[in-house]
């Protein structure tokens, strides 16, 4: 019985594949768009990619819902999981941000309660945490390496600003009246399985309906898994899932960058990506969005920037970026434009014979672009840095209907979530051979 997962962005998601394939799943992603919902609303078709390439451990649908209002959140989350039911999933996990994004007026209580009500279960963990990207979780705070989130770079992000760093206090005000929630703290984690699978027992007796689990290490989140593997649903970050053994050595395909162009698409506003984006404009040619123009004609300067690209030298790496530095920060009305433009760009790169693959850098980004390619799958291959891998991405037939449907080829891609990977991870990324 496949694992089934939702999670909340396209990086989110494989972050979280790349969690599972490491501890033994074959999985694959499923962007929601074009095989999933169809209507507004959420009703499900149960149409996901055909045959054979959905068969696999555990699937990992990837909604685009981490801004979205709490209504339409929920109606997206409940549908993709009556979808993965659909698909034969008897176990959930709903994937959240190892940074919790979420403000008072987010959405994860509420799809949470959705889900345990839909799954017809009455008590679920919240793990966060995830130490590899330096995110732990004590006495449920949540700390960004040495800094609780409300004082890391996390409090001016431009979209899920976190001013506090409290997971309880997060949480509760999403939650229905009445929803309770209980802390297990990391000195029941170190006690072992045993404790925390009583522990569990105990707050879910008392009444809890989440509780919060500390985890400051891999072994407590291997220690956090082994206690909750029975429980329909888990919710967290991608940390907790290397602790659910799946049922191969390693369900990682062979996928790394093709022979081509080097072009990285950087729309991610963070530090880590802005220190990324300086890495690699020593190394290759930059182009910065120029927000001026984009504000003028999203669609035209989109074109003049992917012949621009086209125009340069095959052999340079190029990264077209919209931030390098903390000044660059347009307002907020202009993300939708960038993501947008990003997309438009990929879309006309994508059909060049010269561009066998692209390193995308942001969440939201990286769903604009993976709609604007028509992508109906994704496959992990090996890991780059923690949460960040190649993957060979499955697009639509075009050219026609039928026979005469010419099915386009697997198109490698990274795609980054903003805060991951190493200052050298965009030129390391082109370095890894399959
Ligand atoms: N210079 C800028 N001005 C305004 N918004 C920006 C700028 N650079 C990036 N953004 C927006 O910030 C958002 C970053 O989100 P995302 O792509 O998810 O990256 P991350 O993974 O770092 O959160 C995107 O919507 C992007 O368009
Ligand atoms: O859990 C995480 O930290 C990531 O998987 C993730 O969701 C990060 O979000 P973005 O930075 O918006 O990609």
């Amino acid at each position: 019985m496949p694992l089934g997962a939702i999670a909340d962005d396209l990086t989110g998601a494989t972050d979280l594949a790349i969690m599972l394939t490491d501890a033994g799943y074959e999985t694959v992603v499923v962007p929601e768009e074009g095989t999933l919902l169809a209507e507004a609303g959420g009703a499900t078709r149960g149409a996901g990619p055909d045959g054979p390439s959905l068969q696999a451990d555990a699937i990992v649908v990837a909604l685009k819902t981490r801004t979205a209002p709490p209504g339409d959140a929920v109606g997206r989350s409940l549908a993709a999981v009556r979808w993965l039911r659909q698909q034969g999933c008897g176990r959930f996990y709903f994937k959240y941000c190892s940074t919790f994004d979420s403000t008072p007026q987010g959405n994860i209580g509420p799809v949470a309660e959705a889900l345990m009500d839909e799954l017809g279960t009455s008590m679920t963990v919240v793990v966060p945490s995830f130490p590899a990207t330096g995110r732990t979780v004590y006495q449920g705070n949540l700390f960004v390496h040495e800094k609780p989130l409300q004082e890391s770079s996390l409090r001016d992000h431009p979209l899920t600003p976190m001013r506090d760093s409290n997971l309880i206090r997060l949480l509760q005000p999403q939650l229905r009246e009445g929803s309770r929630i209980a802390l297990l703290p990391l000195t029941t984690v170190m006690e072992g399985t045993e404790a925390v699978r009583d522990g569990l027992r105990r707050a879910e007796a008392d009444g809890a309906r989440y509780v919060v689990v500390d985890a400051v290490t891999d072994e407590h989140l291997r220690t956090v898994a082994r206690a909750a593997n029975g429980l329909t649903l888990l919710t967290g970050g991608s940390g907790l899932a290397q602790g659910l053994a799946g049922p191969r050595a390693s369900g990682a395909i062979s996928v790394g960058p093709a022979r081509g162009r080097r072009i990285t698409l950087a729309g991610s506003a963070s530090k880590t990506t802005q220190a990324q984006v300086r890495h690699a404009l020593e190394r290759g040619r930059g182009i910065q969005l120029d927000l001026n123009r984009l504000r003028e004609d999203v669609a035209g300067y989109s074109e003049a920037l992917a012949e621009e690209i086209l125009a340069g030298d095959p052999a340079d790496a190029v990264t077209v970026y919209a931030t390098a530095s903390p000044e660059d920060l347009g307002s907020l009305e202009d993300a939708p434009l960038i993501e947008e433009c990003l997309a438009r760009v990929a879309r006309a790169l994508s059909q060049e014979e010269s561009v066998q693959g692209l390193v995308v850098a942001g969440g939201e980004t990286s769903g604009a672009v993976i709609e604007a390619l028509g992508i109906r799958s994704l496959r992990m291959g090996r890991t780059l840095d923690p949460g960040v891998a190649w993957a060979l991405a499955e697009r639509g037939a075009t050219g026609g209907e039928g026979d005469s449907a010419e099915q386009t080829p697997p198109l490698p891609l990274v795609l980054k979530s903003g805060n991951f990977g190493g200052e050298d991870l965009l030129t390391r990324a082109w370095d890894m051979k399959a």
